[in-house]
């Protein structure tokens, strides 16, 4: 079977500054892979070139053997893609918004409401169903978002920080559905900045700086005898040391 995301020599540049530098990752079907890496490490980049969303310099990425800008169409119908930061149609509903998704999609017109209004409901939306997405919190419209992701059962999912914003309960919901979606055959790609929730969810995980991956594979070994935290310091390098600095703040 192809892995679910292969990515070769991606190489994104802005001005003079090289985003993601001849980056190669794979992730096997059936994955909960988690991407971490310090601010400005290239994640968001990386998982938008992967995902069709921004074209690379250089470089190929495949979804389950599907090239995404070979055949961006055949790709995406492969994939769920939760972005960061991207505009959503915030003049719908979130009902509509989730609707929309799933027609976009082609899928009878009774199967995206059914299924609308059960991902709605399981991510305590379905009181704010009928409200504007412009009015959402943050951790609404991450939620909202998630659900147009999910609407059409993709393959594999992309999600960009997914937790971030989102209260801890819903992160609970959140976790079990996509617990449920990797048992069933699903493969998660998601980045994230807290360590704990990667440690505890994902199976694999690379660790990406500066544009390149430092250390990808399975948790136990990237992880080694310590903990991910411990881990991801030794790789990308130690904290700062702050003290003697800010002295107007004390
Ligand atoms: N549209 C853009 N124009 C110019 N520079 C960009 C653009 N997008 C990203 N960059 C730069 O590329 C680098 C990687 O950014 P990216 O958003 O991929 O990092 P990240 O790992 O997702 O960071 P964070 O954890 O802070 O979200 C950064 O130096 C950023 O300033």
């Amino acid at each position: 079977m192809s892995d679910a995301l292969a990515l070769r020599g991606l190489v994104k540049r802005f001005g003079a500054r090289t985003a993601v530098d001849h980056l190669d990752l794979d992730v096997p079907a059936g994955a909960f892979y988690g991407v971490v890496g310090p601010n400005g490490a290239g994640k968001t980049t990386t998982l938008s070139m992967a995902t069709g969303l921004l074209r690379p310099d250089a470089g190929r990425a495949r979804v389950a053997g599907t090239d995404v800008w070979a055949d961006p169409a055949g790709a995406k119908r492969l994939l769920g893609v939760l972005p960061d930061g991207v505009r959503l149609f915030d003049r719908l509903t979130g009902l509509e918004l989730v609707r929309y998704s799933g027609l976009l999609r082609a899928m009878p017109r009774e199967v995206v409401e059914a299924r609308s209004r059960e991902l709605l409901d399981a991510l305590g939306l379905a009181d704010a169903a009928g409200t504007l997405v412009v009015d959402y919190s943050a951790g609404m419209t991450k939620k909202v978002a998630l659900a147009c992701a999910l609407v059409h059962a993709p393959r594999v999912l992309v999600l960009d920080e997914p937790f971030e914003a989102v209260d801890p309960v819903s992160g609970a919901t959140i976790r079990a559905i996509l617990d449920g979606y990797v048992r069933g055959g699903g493969t998660v790609v998601l980045s994230s900045h807290v360590m704990d929730l990667v440690e505890r969810l994902c199976s694999h995980v690379a660790v990406i700086a500066g544009g390149r991956v430092l250390a990808a594979g399975e948790l136990a070994a990237v992880r080694g005898t310590g903990s991910l935290e411990e881990r991801f310091v030794d790789l990308v390098g130690g904290t700062r040391d702050v003290s003697g600095t800010l002295d107007w703040l004390r």
